[in-house]
């Protein structure tokens, strides 16, 4: 396991972090759906990164909104924003590098004027009963190759005999290193379809001598495998491998799934784990519409979180079509069986 390897201040970063939020922490939720639900038009190529050029507002209220909601952990609109991808729309790359850092600024952004409100009004009270502000990190959200093909490959994880780990790499480079120095606390790798994508990663981390953390989450459509069809448990191997990785986990896959996937994970990490599943509905990429799916709904979702929490995971949140609401309900699911100190469970 690589926990077992020497990660330093990577680990610490996340380590220190779950123990100023009481040994569990909530990350947001749905970004892009949120976005859509507040009237954005994000059916363009760009999905969500489209709202950095059209509405930043509305990003910042969508940060500020789950911030509000209790989220310990926001996440940048720069999903879906690529260098290629703004270029294709007639930008300049100068232009392109400026959004992606202007994707961490709002974030930032949103934090400040929380914590300005908070200051002003009521503070929260750490688990050891002293007033503090509530720890907040911003992640810099780094989808796949194939959210930038913008067709729902996502959930194919199918690139094809030409798309090699090399061609990765090249992909993701500038965005990384961009993103590693916007002033961003780590780097989520998000929504990860495949194991050569996750092996990228890894070898950019690395080579571009990145200095903040990282989480690699995948995703999965049948609580067993990524949806390339490799095994989840290969995947991880290969997360866990990565010094700066200090969370591993599943995002955008139904909760149904989630429970499985966690007991998976544990079988090969002992890092972190992190959870936020999409609400169930599944993605029709062409048509870019969410087809609703009857074996689920949101509210069955958060009744799941204790049982995540029992087998090891640590971090809980949502991913797309769920809302303010679950990441509110979220929290307080958290925060009612909130462990004292000494009860604490680090893997
Ligand atoms: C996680 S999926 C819902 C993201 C959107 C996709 N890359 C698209 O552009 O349609
Ligand atoms: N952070 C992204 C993930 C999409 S799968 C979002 O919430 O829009
Ligand atoms: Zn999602």
């Amino acid at each position: 396991m690589g926990s077992l390897v020497k990660e330093g201040a990577s680990s610490s970063l996340m380590t220190e972090f779950l123990e100023k939020c009481g040994g569990y922490a909530v990350v947001d939720g749905g970004f892009a759906t949120e976005l859509e639900r507040h009237g954005a038009d994000i059916k363009d190529p760009l999905w969500s990164a489209k709202c950095l050029i059209t509405s930043p507002h509305l990003v910042t209220k969508v940060h500020l909104d789950y911030l509000e909601s209790g989220a310990n952990i926001i996440l940048t609109a720069s999903y879906q924003a690529t260098i290629q991808g703004f270029v294709a729309k007639g930008l300049s790359v100068d232009d392109a590098e400026s959004l992606l850092r202007r994707s961490v600024e709002l974030s930032c952004e949103a934090r400040e004027i929380f914590y300005n409100r908070c200051n002003k009004g009521s503070w929260d009270f750490d688990h050891v009963g002293k007033a503090s502000l509530r720890p907040v990190l911003v992640a810099a959200s780094v989808g796949s190759y194939g959210a930038y093909l913008a067709d729902g490959s996502e959930y194919s994880g199918v690139y094809g005999e030409y798309v090699s780990k090399e061609t990765l790499k090249d992909f993701h480079r500038r965005r990384v290193q961009i993103l590693a120095k916007s002033g961003a606390n780590l780097i989520a790798f998000e929504t990860i379809p495949n194991k050569l994508e996750a092996e990228a990663y890894v070898d950019l981390l690395e080579e571009e001598g990145i200095d903040i953390p990282a989480w690699f989450s995948f995703t999965s459509k049948d609580g067993v495998t990524v949806p390339s069809g490799e095994s989840i448990i290969e995947c991880a191997k290969v997360a866990d491998s990565c010094k700066k990785a200090v969370a591993i986990g599943i995002n955008c896959t139904a909760p149904r799934y989630i429970h499985d996937l966690i007991i998976s994970l544990r079988q090969v990490t002992r890092k972190p784990i992190i959870v936020y599943p999409n609400s169930g509905e599944v993605y029709d990429g062409l048509n870019k519409k969410w087809i609703q799916s009857e074996e689920e709904a949101e509210e069955d979702f958060v009744s799941y979180v204790s049982r995540w929490k029992e087998e090891g995971a640590s971090l809980f949140g949502g991913c797309c079509r769920t809302t303010p609401n679950t990441i509110r309900a979220i929290a307080k699911v958290l925060s009612c069986e909130s462990p004292t100190p000494s009860k604490l469970k680090f893997w």
